[in-house]
């Protein structure tokens, strides 16, 4: 197995050691944190650049709202969101990712320019993905995911979170390698708010370290979620609406940047930018 693919500029990735902003743009009405902005194909791409624009290394379009409870969009829907802006996006020389669970739309993608298919599923959605990603030899986001569900809660259920995301994340790179994907093409991610409580978050954010030491590159996805909403939340007062999260969502950053993960998925660029590059900074001056 050539070793010459484990960097991520040989994959058309920002390099693994330096901690990348990742843009969402999420073309559909539904998302829990921007639903129906970017619905229309002109304006999600001119979104994709103004995030470039404004510090965004890499760009990651979603099609289907992945929220829970959210109601799935059929797969012609997702194509008819999805691959237009993918497609304006990596002709304007952006580096594009695809948020998916569905084999044909990831296909579809890369042929329109995705360089990495991130399915929060980990191919679990979808048993045609792991076998489409490993013909089309591109990277792949290995998510940590129970499943879907209407109560999120049902699923959030651990003894030792860490000790058992770190136990199912493995068992899915295995998988994901059986399948034929090379594991130099593996990006890991904690899978944030999905089958887990706010404490379950923290906790996981606590340990990226121990995250990283599964040795793949690591995406860190707390933009706008609803542990951060927990944290802000004063006593007897509501948590803060999902748009007023960002400066938490910074910090989050700040701490991923820190410990040494490849890139942070966030709606807002500019402040991400900032937080990651004072991580840097401070690492800099060690
Ligand atoms: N790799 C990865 N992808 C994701 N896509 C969507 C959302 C949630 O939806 P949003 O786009 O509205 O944040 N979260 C993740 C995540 O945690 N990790």
């Amino acid at each position: 197995m050539s070793t010459t693919i484990d960097r991520g500029t040989a994959l058309g990735l920002p390099e693994w050691d330096r901690c990348a902003v990742m843009g969402v743009v999420n073309v559909t009405p539904d998302s829990f944190s921007d639903g129906g902005r970017w619905f229309d194909t002109t304006a999600a791409v001119k979104h994709g650049l103004d995030l470039v624009a404004e510090g965004a290394d890499l760009i990651d379009v979603g099609g289907e709202s992945t929220r829970p409870g959210a109601t799935r969009v059929d797969e012609d829907e997702e194509l008819r969101r999805v691959i237009p802006v993918v497609r304006g996006l990596a002709a304007e020389g952006v580096t594009v990712s695809v948020d998916t669970m569905r084999a044909t739309v990831a296909a579809r993608a890369v042929d329109a320019g995705a360089l990495l298919v991130n399915d929060v599923s980990g191919g679990l959605a979808d048993p045609a993905m792991i076998p489409t990603v490993a013909a089309a030899e591109v990277p792949f986001v290995v998510m940590h995911w129970r499943g879907f569900s209407d109560n999120m809660n049902s699923l959030a259920v651990y003894d030792d979170v860490l000790r058992e995301v770190l136990t199912e994340l493995r068992t899915r790179m295995e998988a994901v390698v059986d399948g034929g994907i090379a594991p130099e093409r593996i990006v890991i991610d904690p899978g944030l708010g999905f089958a887990k409580l706010a404490p379950h978050d923290l906790a996981l954010v606590a340990h990226l370290p121990e995250l990283r030491a599964l040795g793949r590159p690591l995406l860190v996805a707390a933009s706008r979620k609803r542990f951060l909403g927990h944290v802000l939340t004063r006593e007897g007062a509501t948590p803060p609406p999902a748009r007023e999260r960002d400066a938490a969502t910074a910090a989050v950053s700040a701490i991923a940047a820190h410990t040494g993960a490849w890139a942070v998925r966030v709606h807002e660029v500019r402040a991400t930018a900032d937080a990651v590059r004072v991580a840097r900074a401070v690492e800099g001056a060690a």
